[in-house]
């Protein structure tokens, strides 16, 4: 799914009403159905919808006529008009409402009386939308506060007021409408997926109320939602003469001693990801840990006896994830970054593999063109430079990408994938069971068995994004988030797999057929 920018959405509107021959005031008709739709299916007692003067206001207006014909008479409706007037199909919805009976409706032109809102009443918020141009202040200011300070519920159409759809660095953050859910119109918008800002969007709902894809006008975005359908079309379906050759050897450098759970955990995420065979280089005395835990993998042993301490030839291995708990001693870093410059297969660096460059800051510009970094908020503000907030630290991942054609993989919630190309690819999967220790080196041991299987980078990255996200959800609906821990990630990763390549079944036409396999 595309994601537009707030520039693009008034043409993404025209194109969509003209591909599909409809009126403006029609697309904005079935906003308001879908919006009336949830409301009426919350239980609440009273519904009090605020409108602006554009065309989120017009569908608030919208909403609240389509609302009175099944909820009866409890709504009421305010308007606010009070700058430069309202928008053509904001004022068609008021003139529209002005005839529902059952709807108590007051257009406020100047003062503005507060109704009590006690916990058994809706709040709808449909005061601004994609329009808007700058921070809320004044009277707006006042109303947004007012919104927050009641006990109401509230749900914003397409924006929680007062949030710019890209940037709020400058944004006044007391004059944000703080929604318990937002229903965004077509598609999310940037600034719903930042962490910093879940405080006012709530819980994220799309209606897809089929808005174009721009073609037809020539507009495209760098901006994609992932979802599941855009992993069916990735995902490839196994060779069945293939043996174990044609899999992928995956090589994982990890683990300083007393921290070898983390290449514990890499490798078996890796092993479970379809990759014929994985060899660790871990030091010395992570020995018979490893050759216990995971009998499948193995081990190439450092001579070193705690740390990584030399690097080695990558020629027979077909990808290399290195960092997972490697430690960042002076000994390691050198390993570490001659490892890096010499390596010529897909490469992923994570964990204290970050921490050593963010260390070492010239260091990034030996690291090969088409490297995967898979760094959290945290690691990227470590090695970069001036990311304070989400979405800076989007920002700043993007224009890394960029500038050294990297693959940058900046984790959390709505874990973004940005690419050399300058494209950022949200992820839709993964739950706040996830924030767990380990559960990144889960991530990069299926990345790496990937790569090692020949897909791209970008579709190694997609992919393994998803997947890690969708073993999360698999174990968390299973074993709740509370209790997950990065083992349950991976024990759900067939299951991913499982429901991400369901073949239909071939059925044979009829008993004179046999289907051998
Ligand atoms: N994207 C789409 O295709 C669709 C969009 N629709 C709705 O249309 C909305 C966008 O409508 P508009 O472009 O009219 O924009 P808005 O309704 O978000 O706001 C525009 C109005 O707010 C005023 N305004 C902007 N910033 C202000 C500020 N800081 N203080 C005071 N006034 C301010 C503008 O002068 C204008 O009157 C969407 O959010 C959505 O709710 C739907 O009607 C249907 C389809
Ligand atoms: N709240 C969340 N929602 C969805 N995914 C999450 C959430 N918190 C963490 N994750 C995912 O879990 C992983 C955590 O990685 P990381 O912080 O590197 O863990 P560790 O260093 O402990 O292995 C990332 O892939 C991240 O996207
Ligand atoms: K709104």
């Amino acid at each position: 799914m595309k994601i537009f920018s707030q520039q693009q959405l008034p043409d993404i509107d025209a194109a969509t009403i003209q591909e599909q021959n409809i009126k403006s005031i029609d697309l904005m008709e079935r906003a308001a159905q879908y919006v009336s739709l949830y409301l009426s299916s919350l239980s609440y007692s009273r519904y009090v919808i605020f409108a602006g003067p554009g065309n989120n206001g017009g569908d608030a207006l919208a909403v609240a006529r389509l609302l009175a014909a099944k909820e009866g008479n409890n709504i009421t409706a305010y308007l606010f008009n009070i700058g430069k007037g309202l928008s053509s199909n904001c004022e068609a919805n008021r003139n529209r409402l002005a005839e529902c009976p059952n709807v108590s409706f007051t257009e406020i032109t100047e003062k503005f009386e507060p109704p009590q809102l006690s916990e058994d009443a809706v709040i709808v918020d449909g005061l601004f939308g994609t329009g808007l141009n700058k921070p809320l202040n004044g009277g707006f200011g006042a109303l947004v506060q007012f919104f927050n300070a009641s006990p109401a519920h509230i749900v914003s159409i397409d924006m929680p007021s007062g949030l710019m759809c890209e940037n709020n660095a400058q944004n006044v953050r007391n004059h944000i409408v703080r929604a318990n859910t937002t229903i965004t119109l077509g598609a999310p918008k940037i600034a719903q997926l930042m962490a910093d800002n879940h405080e006012f969007v709530g819980k994220l709902i799309v209606a897809d109320i089929g808005l174009s894809d721009g073609k037809s006008k020539g507009l495209d975005s760098n901006y994609e939602f992932t979802d599941k359908e855009d992993i069916k079309n990735i995902i490839r379906e196994r060779d069945s003469f293939g043996h174990k050759g044609s899999f992928g050897h995956s090589l994982l450098i990890a683990s300083t001693y007393g921290m070898a759970g983390a290449a514990i955990l890499a490798t078996r995420a890796c092993l479970r990801s379809g990759v014929g065979k994985v060899t660790v280089r871990t030091p010395h005395r992570n020995n018979n840990i490893l050759q216990i835990a995971i009998p499948e993998a193995v081990l190439n042993l450092d001579s070193h006896e705690k740390h990584f301490s030399s690097p080695i030839n990558t020629d027979d291995y077909n990808a290399l994830a290195i960092g997972p708990g490697l430690g960042t001693s002076h000994d390691t870093a050198v390993a570490f970054i001659e490892q890096v410059r010499r390596t010529r297969i897909p490469l992923v660096i994570d964990a204290d593999g970050l921490n050593i460059l963010a260390d070492h800051k010239g260091w990034i510009q030996q690291i090969p063109s088409d490297t995967i970094l898979t760094p959290h908020f945290r690691e990227m503000q470590r090695i970069g430079s001036h990311c304070t907030d989400s979405y800076s630290a989007l920002t700043e991942a993007q224009e890394m990408a960029v500038k050294h054609s990297f693959f940058i993989i900046l984790k959390g919630h709505f874990t973004a994938i940005c690419t050399p190309e300058g494209k950022t690819f949200f992820n839709s999967t993964g739950n706040s069971g996830m924030a767990t220790a380990g559960s990144g080196d889960v991530l990069t041991g299926i990345i790496c068995a990937l790569l090692a299987q020949k897909y791209t980078q970008t579709e190694a990255c997609r992919l393994g994004v998803y997947i890690h996200g969708l073993a999360g959800d698999i174990a968390a609906n299973k074993l709740g988030e509370t209790s997950l821990i990065a083992s349950d990630i991976i024990e759900a990763i067939p299951e991913a797999f499982l429901q991400l390549s369901a073949k239909d079944a071939e059925k044979a036409p009829s008993p004179d057929f046999l289907i051998l396999k």
